[in-house]
Parts: structure tokens; C-alpha cells; sequence
């Protein structure tokens, strides 16, 4: 479960990006965030990740207090979430296989294990029969499947987007975020950050509407623009 309690966060510039900001998410729930630019989503999901601490408040992730996490705990704490970014970030000198087994062998995963797991992500996102291409001789579509490979092959219970589909064209974007639908449909709780309107809009999901650093809407099915 993701739980932010009046979270704050302050930047060293003096930045107030999170004004107070509480939700929670259970598990197995899809949830779009939106907002503005610079309302503070990316920063909710670098909460979320333990890529900043927050300057006040609660961030709980998966039974883990974020701003109170050891460092001995951060591994721990990572495998129960998987991230995507808008730009992919594959290893480009590596093949599609050895991308999702260096994410497994990271975490300690036995050669065994490694086999077996590979093949069923890939037929879960449609890459079947990818496992030996290059990154760069995918087109961008497929590239983000195998960022959502990648991040499923740990088997997190979280899967955190930001912005998956930002270099994606409307048919790609549409097909990538129904992926990501049906891994939510199959356990996984989904966090979704995005900027397309119509997209959220497809989706009969929860929106949490993020502005000036404050929640400033949270309702089911609908992106309406913060007044
Ligand atoms: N590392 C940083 N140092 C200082 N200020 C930052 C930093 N990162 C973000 N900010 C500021 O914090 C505010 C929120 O930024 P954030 O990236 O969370 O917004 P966002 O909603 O994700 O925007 P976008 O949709 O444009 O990606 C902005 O005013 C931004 O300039």
C-alpha cells in the first residue's frame, strides 16, 4: 500500500514543489496522477521510489517509511516496485534477455529462476521472440514493453509510470497503457503519472489531480483541468 500523510517537500533551492499533500493507494488499485507542469507529480513519484526523502511528513511504501528507511532496507524496499520512464532507460548495448537478467541477477536471482521468469514476462508484454534484439532495433513502442518487462521481472506488487507514453504516437500510447491495465488486472497495484487527457479518459480508473503542490482532486474515471 502507498500512503503520503501531509508530505512536504522542500528543494535545497528553496523550491516548495509538495505543499501537504496526503492520498492513499491500495493494493491492487490503478491510480493516474495528473496535474499541471510543475504541479509536483514526478516528485510524488521520487517519494514513492526513495529517490528523495521528504522534508516533512509520511511516505509509506509497501510497509516502508520512506523518510526513515536504513540503507541496509532500500534493496528490500526496491523490489517491491518496479519503475518506467518516459525514456525507456534499456541498456543499449545489451539484448532484450540480458537487460531483464541483469535486473534479476541484481536482486540475486539463481540462473533457474532467470530462465523460467524471462519467457513469461516477455509473452506477457507481446515481445515474444525479441529476446535477442538490440534495443535500438525495436521501434519505441516495443522499447517500453520491454521497460515494463523489466520492471515486472522481480515480480514487484507496485508499478510506478512516469509519464510512460510520453514518446509514444496516440496508437502506441493507447496500446502500452492497456498493458499496463491488464498487469493491474493481474495483481500488480499501478501508479500512473501522464499528461494525456484523452488517454486518462479511455480508462475508467481513479485520478488523482495534483496542482501547485497541493491534491487538488481525487475521483473516479475523469481528468478534469484543476480551475
Ligand atoms: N531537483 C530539483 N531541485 C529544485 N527544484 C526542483 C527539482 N525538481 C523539481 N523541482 C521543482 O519542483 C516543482 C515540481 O516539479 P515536478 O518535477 O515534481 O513537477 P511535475 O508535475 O512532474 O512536472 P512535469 O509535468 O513538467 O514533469 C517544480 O517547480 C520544479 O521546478
Amino acid at each position: 500500500m502507498i500512503r503520503l500523510i501531509d508530505v512536504k517537500k522542500v528543494y535545497d533551492n528553496g523550491t516548495e514543489a509538495l505543499k501537504g499533500i496526503s492520498f492513499s493507494i491500495e493494493d491492487g488499485e490503478f491510480a493516474f496522477l495528473v496535474g499541471p507542469s510543475g504541479s509536483g507529480k514526478s516528485t510524488v513519484i521520487k517519494l514513492l521510489t526513495g529517490e528523495i526523502v521528504p522534508t516533512s511528513g509520511r511516505v509509506m511504501v509497501n510497509g516502508f517509511s520512506m523518510g526513515r528507511i536504513s540503507d541496509k532496507q532500500i534493496p528490500y524496499m526496491r523490489r517491491t516496485i518496479g519503475v518506467i520512464f518516459q525514456d525507456f532507460r534499456l541498456i543499449t548495448n545489451k539484448t532484450v534477455w540480458d537487460n531483464l537478467s541483469l535486473a534479476m541477477r541484481a536482486v540475486g536471482a539463481s540462473p533457474r529462476e532467470i530462465k523460467a521468469r524471462i519467457p513469461y514476462v516477455l509473452e506477457l508484454v507481446g515481445l515474444k521472440g525479441k529476446e535477442q534484439s538490440l534495443p535500438d532495433q525495436l521501434s519505441g513502442g516495443e522499447q517500453q514493453r520491454v521497460a515494463i518487462a523489466r520492471a515486472l521481472v522481480n515480480n514487484p506488487s507496485t508499478i510506478v509510470a512516469d509519464e510512460p507514453t510520453g514518446n509514444l504516437d496516440p496508437a502506441r500510447s493507447l496500446e502500452i497503457m492497456t498493458l499496463l491495465e491488464r498487469i493491474n488486472a493481474l495483481g500488480t497495484t499501478v501508479v500512473v503519472v501522464t499528461h494525456e487527457k484523452g488517454l486518462v479518459n479511455h480508462f475508467d480508473k481513479r485520478v488523482i489531480t495534483i496542482n501547485a503542490g497541493m491534491v487538488a482532486g481525487d475521483a473516479m474515471g475523469r481528468y478534469e483541468v484543476a480551475r
